[in-house]
């Protein structure tokens, strides 16, 4: 009798934001990059990859859904990341279930996977770093893989490059590493997620039309074009890494706050510098730099940290040094970019809305109702330049999730639900 089995893992991976960036490969296929970098997770609550992987012995292909689309593995990545965690899956029993895999047998057993984000996927949100730390993390539970979450960092990395930093909570450093096969190109975990949980993150999702530029495209250019990234590389990002590690030990807002921002400033100057030059941010994104800029200044202190990534929306990640701090930065981000009239505010601030609550405002009279920050004279308002704002913080690294009904895939038939 044929046996008609499914065994399944469901995980839960957040995203993350380079806080120093990654942007240039030395290496195109193993994904090996010219310098370290360092993240911060993003709360799953807010933002996160859930996955399904299954296996059994009545399918007869690999296959994928994501988001509820079936879509093609024969892409280079995606078939990198199922060789490599194929090629380290162990023996599984379940004796319960009397279902029995040798390490041989993976070999010729072929997995379905399903997999959701709960946010716009390619929407400059780093769908990609939430989706491949998710996909290896869990086919590396399904296949009992021995390695530890470093060593599957350096499997996803080979999907994006950013995913290896999703697999830890808090804050991770990618080491660029020194040995050809990638081995050491991986990511660690420079404190956790509680480590510093005053933080609060605000990102604005930036309406855009903008033809997009890759991340792997844009890269490749500016590696081959900029003589600027070769200064970077060699000679900032290393004294910026060992600056930033410390300031996240001993949780230094303003030294922080002045590396994050500088680097982004940094990573967009590279991109200008490529030729034909790449420009990430617009008009809109300006705006919320030089916001952030004259607060800070204007309070003499840092109280609040900006960085943009190569979206095809150049939407802004801001990070508050508390709470106080965020409700007042929502305040003024409310008051430059008011939703449009037909927006309800629920669906304008997203994420832990109790910012929101801090921040005084209920509804969209409080909104309208909200004075001119004091430190711009004459300060305009820009309706409808922002699609909407997530509100988050620091988040843990990937989970197992446990509950069957949570599953992307049917246990009877590995198909999605
Ligand atoms: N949940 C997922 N599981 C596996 N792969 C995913 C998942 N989500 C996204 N991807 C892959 O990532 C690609 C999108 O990556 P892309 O880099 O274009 O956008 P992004 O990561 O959302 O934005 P950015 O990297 O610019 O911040 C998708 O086409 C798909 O191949
Ligand atoms: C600007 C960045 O977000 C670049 C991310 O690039 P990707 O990881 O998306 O690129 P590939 O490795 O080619 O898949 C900065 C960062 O996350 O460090």
């Amino acid at each position: 009798m044929a046996e008609t089995w499914v065994r399944m893992v469901t995980a839960q991976t957040p995203t993350n934001i380079a806080v120093i960036k990654y942007w240039g490969k030395r290496d195109e296929t193993l994904i090996l990059p010219v310098n370290d970098s360092i993240s911060v997770t993003l709360d799953p609550a807010h933002l996160c990859t859930t996955t399904t992987v299954a296996v059994s012995p009545s399918f007869v292909q690999d296959r994928m859904w994501l988001n509820g689309k079936e879509i093609s593995l024969s892409g280079g990545r995606y078939q990198n990341c199922l060789r490599e965690i194929r090629a380290r899956a162990c023996d599984v029993e379940d004796k319960e279930r009397g279902i029995k895999i040798s390490k041989k047998d993976w070999e010729k057993l072929y997995v379905h996977i399903a997999s959701y984000n709960n946010f716009p996927t390619a929407a400059g949100l780093a769908s990609s770093a939430a989706g491949f730390a998710c996909l290896v993390f869990a086919l590396a539970k399904l296949m009992n893989a021995k390695e530890d979450n470093s060593e599957l960092s350096a499997i996803a990395r080979q999907g994006s490059g950013s995913a290896c930093r999703s697999l830890f909570g808090g804050f991770v450093k990618w080491k660029m590493g020194k040995v050809e096969d990638g081995s050491d190109s991986l990511a660690v975990q420079v404190v956790d997620e509680k480590h510093w949980d005053d933080l609060v993150i605000i990102i604005a999702v930036v309406s855009s039309r903008q033809k997009e530029t890759s991340s792997t495209t844009g890269m490749r250019e500016t590696v081959e074009t900029s003589l600027l990234l070769q200064h970077r590389a060699k000679e900032i990002v290393p004294k910026r890494i060992v600056q930033m590690e410390e300031s996240i030990k001993n949780r230094n807002f303003a030294s922080f706050a002045h590396l994050t921002c500088a680097d982004s400033n940094q990573f967009h100057a590279v991109c200008m510098d490529t030729c034909p030059p790449i420009f990430y941010m617009n008009d809109t994104s300006h705006r919320i730099i030089s916001c952030a800029e004259k607060w800070n200044r204007s309070e003499g202190t840092p109280q609040v940290a900006y960085t943009f990534d190569a979206g095809p929306g150049p939407n802004a990640v801001l990070i508050a040094r508390n709470r106080q701090a965020a409700a007042r930065l929502l305040q003024k981000l409310l008051f430059y970019f008011p939703p449009n009239s037909d927006t309800e505010l629920n669906s304008y601030v997203l994420g832990d809305k109790s910012i929101l609550k801090d921040a005084g405002i209920e509804d969209l009279k409080d909104v309208e109702a909200l004075p001119p920050p004091p430190e711009i004279k004459d300060a305009p308002r820009y309706k409808g330049d922002v699609s909407y704002f997530i509100c988050t913080r620091p988040g843990r690294g990937p989970v197992l999730l446990s509950d069957e009904s949570q599953a992307l895939l049917s246990p009877e038939t590995g198909l999605p639900k």
